[in-house]
């Protein structure tokens, strides 16, 4: 970042004032700035803390000539105090000294923990609103508007930076450094408003204490911290950049560390993240292959070698320039093996040994990605964009166990047949609408996906399994939602398939589970329904 253009020159730091609910680094922070030269001047609990350190502090209510009062609700809110942050040198000088306004140069600053208390399952409303900061967001608008003379800073991971800075300038700020932490404070302020708008408008019922709250506020306020921009977005001429949530969910796709090749694009964010959430839905070994955001080939098997061979044999031709995802550490020999056989555009695993990281270096381009592993949190908000609005919805987490499978013919699945019915289901789950996925021995044996009508998809599924030399016959067949008509469950006898996983809920079911039963094909439904647009 260049400089902003205003006088530019560094600002010499001679008052500080100290005033924070976070006080990890606060001991260290003050006595370099006393060493320094610094005066200080805090709030109560803070100027209690520094000066049982042994530390010359003043107290804001000596200053302002007012005690703290109303439970803290009241400390800061004074013209002694925002004056001293917002006076512009040279022009409020003569103001400033007519009326004992003492400059502060520095604000050394982090709000009540509003974010964390309320995220408490215990957390009342009574609490909630005694950690809405007053004083400490006006504070932080005044010394980031005056980044011409005035630093802030707002958390104690910029402490460091700020004393490094302090010794590299004789005891002044850079105007870049002044500008760029003004922008971070009133980044703080937003999410912080931000919060208190989406917990306040989601609250259904006020009158309980710990009030009921909806997943759906009345206002929709969101904070993005930009991680990179993207060469282009889907296409050459669309600009695109990268966003995460400004606290990612542990395992989620915007915790990876890059640890070698070419930038990201836009797809290959898009399409990693269809890879990583399917792979990681498994407890076994597995291996995920995404070509423009849908499996084109999935397995389980006992390690990660295993597992992508039977995932790569679904359907060779997709597979090249795909996205591979992990859910084990990926070792150096299928490493090799990948490396040495396709193109791949990225490679996802938690981690990765040596040898793995070695070879991959042979093929620099290859984006490699580790992403700590996490079980998927619970409450995850999804959401999709459409021109000046948007949708937002709980993710799908429904998982389907074998207990709730209903089976509607005469014929009931073997058990390995059961394996491979929830194999299959969990596939479909990630595979774009209409879905059909074919399965055998817990992997793949063919995909259709997208198709506007279901028998297209499940004729394609079909069609890429022979394609790719694969042995339909014996195979079980998973739909994203019901068969409208007999004739999805007609082409997968064709096929070859024996056992059949669907919701069910169609008018035409009786029709559907008879054309099963004329097939000798044993068929279970789900009750539950997972369309992926
Ligand atoms: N009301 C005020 O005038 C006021 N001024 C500063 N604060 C906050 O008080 C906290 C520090 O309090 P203490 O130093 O007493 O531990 C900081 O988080 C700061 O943002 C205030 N508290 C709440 O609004």
């Amino acid at each position: 970042m260049t400089a902003p253009r205003f006088d530019g020159s560094a600002v010499p730091v001679r008052r500080a004032l100290l005033s924070v609910s976070d006080k990890t680094g606060l001991i260290e922070l003050a006595r370099a700035l006393a060493q320094r030269g610094v005066e200080l001047l805090s709030t109560g609990g803070t100027a209690n803390a520094i000066r049982d350190a042994g530390l010359a502090v003043q107290d804001v209510s000596d200053v302002t000539g007012f005690p703290e009062m109303m439970d803290g609700r009241v400390k800061t809110l004074h013209p002694l105090v925002h004056g001293g942050l917002l006076g512009r040198a040279g022009l409020d000088d003569a103001v400033m000294a007519a009326h004992g306004i003492g400059k502060i140069d520095l604000l050394v600053l982090n709000l009540y923990p509003f974010e964390a208390v309320t995220a408490r399952a215990d957390c009342t409303l009574a609490d909630a609103v005694e950690n809405i900061d007053i004083g400490g967001p006006a504070m932080l608008r005044s010394a980031a508007k005056n980044f011409a003379r005035v630093a802030v800073v707002t958390d104690p991971s910029q402490y460091a930076a700020l004393l490094a800075e302090l010794s590299e300038h004789d005891g002044a700020l850079s105007a870049q450094t002044r500008f760029a932490w003004s922008v971070a404070a009133f980044n703080r302020v937003a999410q912080y408003d931000a919060a208190i708008s989406s917990y306040l408008s989601a609250i259904t019922d006020a009158a309980q204490a710990v009030p009921q709250r909806s997943a759906f506020p009345q206002q929709a306020n969101g904070s993005f911290i930009k991680v990179m921009d993207l060469r282009y977005g889907e296409n050459p001429h669309q600009q695109a950049a990268f966003y995460r949530d400004l606290s990612p969910a542990p395992g989620s796709l915007a915790t990876f560390t890059q640890l070698q090749g070419k930038e990201l694009s836009y797809n290959n964010i898009a399409d990693s993240d269809a890879a990583w959430e399917c792979v990681r839905q498994f407890d076994a070994p597995a291996c995920v292959i995404v070509k423009h955001a849908n499996p084109c080939g999935v397995a389980v098997g006992s390690g990660c070698g295993d597992s992508y061979e039977a995932a790569y044999a679904t359907d060779p031709t997709s597979a090249f320039g795909g996205i591979l995802a992990f859910n084990t550490k990926l070792d150096g020999a299928t490493c090799k093996t990948i490396l040495d056989r396709q193109f791949v555009e990225v490679l996802i695993a938690p981690d990765y040994d040596d040898a793995a990281l070695a070879y991959a270096k042979k093929k620099a381009n290859v984006r490699v990605l580790r992403i700590p592993l996490a079980p998927p949190s619970p409450g995850f908000i999804d959401s999709k964009r459409v021109n000046s609005g948007m949708l937002l919805q709980t993710a799908d987490a429904r998982v389907v166990t074998r207990d709730e499978l209903k089976v509607v013919t005469k014929l009931a699945p073997t058990d390995a047949q059961f394996t491979d019915l929830l194999f299959a289901w969990k596939v479909a789950k990630f595979v774009k609408s209409n879905a059909i996925v074919y399965a055998k021995d817990s992997r793949t044996i063919g995909v259709g996906a997208g198709q506007m009508s279901r028998v297209y998809s499940a004729r394609i599924a079909g069609i890429k399994a022979v394609d790719a030399g694969l042995v339909v016959p014996g195979s079980v067949m998973a739909s994203d939602a019901f068969f409208p008509f007999r004739d999805g469950i007609d082409a997968a006898a064709e096929a070859g398939i024996q056992a059949v996983i669907q919701p069910g809920g169609s008018m035409r079911d009786a029709e559907v589970i008879e054309a099963a039963n004329e097939h000798g094909i044993a068929m279970v439904f789900t009750g539950v329904r997972h369309f992926r647009h």
